[in-house]
């Protein structure tokens, strides 16, 4: 389990994280979503004792990072897969990850196995690695202390689709297992596939936490229609909000059967109706994140209120 409770960190007057409580349980997957520069890794940096919390705590199995006698057995860490010592070979990374922590030689071709490094990469410099081998040698590090425990900071950087199915079996069997995931990525298909949780962060402040499913389904109906802003008006009229999304196509807040109705009424076509929660995270992160996304042109017309609401 991860903790983190009212964790702030300043830079200055620039406050970086602000506040941020959320808790990460064993068993689940927890997403962690922000937009660049929102604190995603800040805060997990302040997690594992990178990054000291100006105020706040934040633990790992009910104790701070710093306070675990041998962390890797408790928590993997997987923060920059570019920082791993370019001189060293995969081997000899692992060799002393694997000694540092007091385990059997044989996990070291455990891990290479299990990441699927072959012997010939494993004996190569980490520094003639490509991203994809090195966010694999770097999960392999994670991994080799058989934590309870993982924290990965964009895992899927670099990895080809493949290698970015693999992750997710693993990751969901990790979770499986009884283990706490704490993942943070930009592939927001990654995250709506693999996570059982999801935290949006957005200028440094949570947005929306909670479960995935009741999150998506907070998101309402997608409509695709000839007329979308006469349909607009007609849910406007019922206190219904709606974004659009692409040229035909509105976001509205409420369920596929009530949108299908009133469009009937409306004497609108309706050229396609679902569930938003199978489209939907993009839409609900770029609509969470809308005040603090950086690109003007990612943000949808009048959305809709969704800030907070499974905080
Ligand atoms: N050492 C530092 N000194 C000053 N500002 C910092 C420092 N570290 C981070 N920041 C600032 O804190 C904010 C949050 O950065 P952080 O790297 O946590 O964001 P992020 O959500 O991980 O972004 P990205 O998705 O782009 O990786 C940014 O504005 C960043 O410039």
């Amino acid at each position: 389990m991860i903790k983190l409770d009212a964790v702030t960190r300043t830079y200055g007057d620039f406050t970086a994280v602000d506040e941020v409580s959320f808790t990460a349980r064993p068993g689940r997957v927890t997403g962690f979503l922000g937009p660049n520069g929102a604190g995603k890794s800040t805060t997990m940096r302040v997690i594992v004792g990178l990054t000291r919390a100006t105020s706040g705590s934040a633990t790992v199995s009910g104790r701070r990072y710093v306070d675990l006698p041998n962390p890797g057995r408790e928590v993997g860490v997987l923060l920059d897969a570019s920082a791993q010592h370019a001189g060293r070979t995969g081997r000899e990374t692992l060799t002393i990850a694997q000694r540092f922590m007091g385990l059997p030689s044989a996990r070291v071709e455990e891990m290479l196995e299990l990441v699927g490094l072959t012997s010939d990469e494993s004996s190569r410099r980490v520094r003639d690695y490509s991203l994809g081998m090195r966010q694999r040698l770097g999960l392999a590090t994670a991994l080799i202390g058989d934590p309870g425990v993982l924290i990965l900071d964009e895992p899927a950087n670099g990895l080809d689709p493949a290698g970015i199915r693999w992750m997710r079996g693993l990751l969901r069997d990790f979770a499986d297992r009884g283990g706490t995931v704490l993942l943070s990525s930009h592939l927001l298909h990654e995250i709506e596939v693999v996570a059982d949780d999801l935290v949006v962060i957005g200028n440094g402040r949570i947005v929306a936490q909670g479960a995935k499913s009741e999150l998506l389904a907070s998101a309402g109906a997608v409509v695709r229609t000839t007329e979308p802003l006469v349909l607009a008006e007609a849910l406007a009229a019922q206190g219904v909000t709606s974004s659009y999304v692409g040229e035909d196509g509105l976001l509205a807040q409420a369920n596929a059967e009530h949108v299908g109705r009133t469009a009937f009424s409306a004497g609108v076509a309706v050229l396609e109706l679902r569930p938003a929660d199978g489209a939907g995270l993009e839409e609900i992160f770029l609509q969470l994140t809308a005040d603090t996304q950086r690109d003007a042109a990612s943000q949808t017309p009048s959305a809709p209120h969704l800030e907070g609401a499974l905080a």
